[in-house]
């Protein structure tokens, strides 16, 4: 007798024929508010592509465009020891890559959560606190130390300026951070400055970005990778731009760098439309712009990233708890008030429960709001995740389609990595259903372009990264714009 043990759930039928119809007038003009269309969806995408044009021009536009100085696409065949450090938006990762090289790699890794003071400490505090978690690491993975030197590669997750491989200049902070004296400048020295300070034996051989790294260990493993892409804290992509094609680098590269060499560009996306030509921002996307360190920037991210959807929830239900007095009657909504008390692991927890009384949202309010909701305010809530969730997934593939349309891809892999990614449920069913909709695939074809699960790009895209930089190093190629 095979014991299959208790059957899961069915999936909710939700109905809400116990919900007030004033309620249901509200979920109406919501899902008008959040509904993205294939139509909308197809003008995004037309914009997107002319702003990553202008993001690669002289004049340059919102998008940064920033060249990463990767210009080799990986073997496969990289072998060797290296460090790599990855600072993200809520977590700092100390990796230890071991490149086999015949596609295959394996990782010693330490993750230490950021604290909550670290978006806006001091730059010292910043750059100490990383170089303590990689003394702990080396000492760790090192206990009877390590005599030579350890090539590292830096994950840096922000816009940073690069004039060569082992340089970033911050241009901005983004998802919240707010540390002063860092940007416009180059963190590489400060970094290299801390570690010295706590003596272990490390020289950081390049700096990457996350997205940069994501599309290189992708391609380490997987030759059909085309693009890198994070559904993080952040949102962004990378992807092999071709050198002629690349107007603000003509002129001022060396000759080892043929016209027709692959430059791998970190886009920075999270700052498309930050004109606001296209985007369907609502009044919560405005609010939450108006109220962060940086309003007028990252508009596109701050639709639809990690960093940000619960905070969109939260404005949402604080408007219909109090603005008109239709959820939550008579309790204290003190926590509620709190601005980003809700990360997105909240709606992500809320569009899972399978129960049709929704008992798991009811403890979700209890534990973290201290509100009691009845069943219909369980619903509408739910209801309200759904439409945030399904905006993030859709309006999330614009960047995808923009660099496929771009660069003439019809068919791939683009390799993506972040928790939004890989936790918010439904986000890669709701991604693939938008990129049909956008290229109006028949019904009966196989998805040509198909978003897959990245390799570690912070870890092992640093690696492989650093191994193809001391490659070129060896051969007296450049590395960076001709000096
Ligand atoms: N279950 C979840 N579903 C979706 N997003 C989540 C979940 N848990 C955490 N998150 C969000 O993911 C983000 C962290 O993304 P992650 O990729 O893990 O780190 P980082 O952005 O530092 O690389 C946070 O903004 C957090 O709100
Ligand atoms: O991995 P995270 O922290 O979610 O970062 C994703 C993106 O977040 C954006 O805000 C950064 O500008 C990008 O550089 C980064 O790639």
């Amino acid at each position: 007798m095979v014991h299959l043990g208790p059957k899961a759930p069915a999936h909710r039928k939700g109905t809400f024929t116990d919900v007030p119809d004033v309620l249901l007038a509200e979920l109406k003009s919501l899902e008008t508010q959040f509904t993205v269309s294939p139509d909308k969806l197809r003008e995004i995408v037309a914009h997107f592509i002319n702003e990553l044009e202008k993001g690669l021009s002289v004049a340059g536009g919102n998008i940064p465009m920033i060249p990463g100085w990767v210009m080799d696409c990986p073997t496969g065949k990289e072998k060797g020891d290296y460090l790599a450090i990855d600072l993200g938006g809520t977590n700092l990762r100390v990796v230890l890559v071991r490149l086999g090289g015949n596609r295959d790699f394996d990782t010693t890794q330490s993750k230490y959560p950021l604290p909550g003071y670290m978006r806006t400490a001091t730059s010292e505090q910043l750059w100490d606190f990383i170089a303590d978690c990689l003394k702990k690491f080396v000492e760790e993975v090192y206990p009877e130390g390590c005599d030579s030197e350890l090539p590292l590669g830096f994950t840096f997750s922000y816009p940073a300026s690069q004039n060569k491989i082992n340089e970033g200049v911050l241009q901005r902070w983004t998802k919240g951070w707010d540390i002063n004296d860092v940007e416009g400048h180059d963190v590489v020295p400060m970094l290299q400055k801390a570690i010295k300070k706590v003596g272990v034996p490390i020289d950081v051989v390049a700096l990457i970005n996350d997205t940069t790294g994501t599309l290189v260990a992708s391609m380490y493993t997987d030759p059909e990778t085309i693009m890198g892409l994070i559904f993080g804290t952040g949102v962004n992509g990378a992807y092999y731009e071709i050198v002629k094609d690349i107007p603000k680098l003509q002129g001022k590269l060396s000759d080892d760098i043929a016209p027709d060499s692959p430059m791998a560009i970190n886009c920075e996306y999270g700052a498309f439309d930050n004109e606001l030509v296209v985007l369907p921002r609502t009044k919560y996307d405005v609010q939450i712009d108006l109220e962060s360190p940086k309003p007028g920037q990252q508009s596109f991210e701050k639709m639809n990233s990690g960093y940000y959807l619960g905070e969109i929830l939260r404005l949402v239900l604080l408007e219909l708890a109090e603005e008109k007095q239709l959820i939550f009657k008579g309790q204290d909504l003190t926590k509620l008030h709190q601005a980003y008390i809700m990360d997105t692991s909240f709606p992500a927890r809320i569009e899972e429960d399978p129960f049709e009384n929704l008992s798991e949202v009811y403890d979700v309010f209890m534990e973290v709001l201290s509100i009691e909701t009845t069943v219909p305010e369980r619903k509408v809530i739910r209801r309200v995740c759904e439409l945030i969730g399904e905006r993030s997934a859709r309006l999330s593939v614009c960047g995808i389609a923009a660099i496929c349309k771009k660069r003439g891809y019809t068919k791939g892999h683009c390799a993506a990595d972040g928790s939004v990614y890989n936790k918010y449920p439904d986000f890669k069913v709701r991604a693939a259903k938008a990129l049909r909709d956008i290229f109006q695939w028949k019904d009966d074809e196989e998805d040509p372009i198909t978003i897959v699960a990245a390799e570690d790009g912070s870890g092992v895209g640093a690696a492989v990264i650093s191994a193809l930089t001391e490659k070129r190093l060896k051969q007296g190629k450049s590395v960076g714009l001709a000096v």
